[in-house]
């Protein structure tokens, strides 16, 4: 079972434009701020965070229980302008864990009304013994020399970004999410898809747009361990360890 929050800012474009609009900057910083602060906080206790949309992040948080969310979105509320509330849910897969977890938070009220603030709304906590979550490390192949030191940024950019989309689209399909993580980098929580299943999704993208990609899967109790697997196992393809394109690494404990 995986186990996904939703984290969401209350009452936040409001906010952004209350008494006027306040500096896109300052709103970079304090969501950028926010984001690096509640990925310290959450890795803290083996979660991991991705950006999403900064207004609306989601986070695996196998092994975060109630207390933590709480500390967490207390200590947010004592040092911000702004605060957080959190839906909390959990599943056999990503896509329905996070379902879970944003259904929960929609039932207290929308995301921009003025009596929903802090709220913690849990439909469904990861027992410590059925704790499980598998990550996939999703890589652009060479994109340094193939692109970035070849073509416009920007440019390289657009690839990456249909890359993501492409990757997102045959995900959901499984029940398994994607996220951009920086560079040529993504990372798919992917609970219930085998490495089969993932390796037909890159030989498609290679087919379609062809853009060679390789994966690096984790399997471990918590998003900290399933991901430094997922790593390490890239690692593995990059040193020539193994000529696969998708290569799984499972928790020794
Ligand atoms: N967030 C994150 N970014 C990474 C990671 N590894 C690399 N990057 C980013 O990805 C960019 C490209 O790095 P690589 O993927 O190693 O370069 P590459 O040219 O694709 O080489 P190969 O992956 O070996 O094919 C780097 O500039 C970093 O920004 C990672 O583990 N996490």
């Amino acid at each position: 079972m995986i186990q996904m929050t939703l984290i969401q800012i209350d009452n936040y474009g409001p906010w952004t434009v209350t008494p006027t609009p306040r500096a896109e900057a300052d709103l970079q910083i304090l969501q950028s701020e926010l984001y690096a602060d509640l990925q310290r906080q959450f890795a803290a206790k083996g979660g991991l965070v991705f950006f999403t949309r900064f207004d609306n992040m989601l986070a695996v948080t196998n092994g975060v229980d109630m207390e933590d969310h709480k500390r967490i979105q207390k200590s947010i509320g004592n040092r911000y302008p702004i605060t957080i509330s959190m839906g909390v849910g959990a599943a056999e897969t990503p896509y329905e864990a996070q379902r879970k977890a944003t259904n929960a938070l929609q039932n207290y009220g929308g995301a921009q009304s003025e009596d929903r603030t802090e709220v913690l709304a849990i439909d469904g906590l990861v027992k410590a013994d059925e704790s499980f979550v598998q990550i996939a490390h999703i890589d652009i192949n060479g994109i340094t020399d193939s692109l970035t030191d070849i073509i416009p940024a920007y440019d390289t950019s657009f690839i990456v970004n249909r890359v993501q989309h492409f990757l997102m689209k045959k995900l959901i399909e499984k029940g398994s999410l994607l996220f951009f993580i920086g560079g040529d980098n993504f990372m798919s929580p992917c609970n219930g898809l085998n490495p089969e299943g993932l390796l037909k999704i890159i030989e498609e993208i290679e087919d379609e747009i062809n853009i060679a990609l390789k994966a690096g899967v984790g399997k471990a109790p918590t998003a900290e361990k399933a991901a430094n697997l997922a790593d390490l196992a890239l690692e593995e393809i990059r040193g020539g360890f193994t000529y696969n394109l998708v290569h799984v690494m499972k928790n020794e404990e």
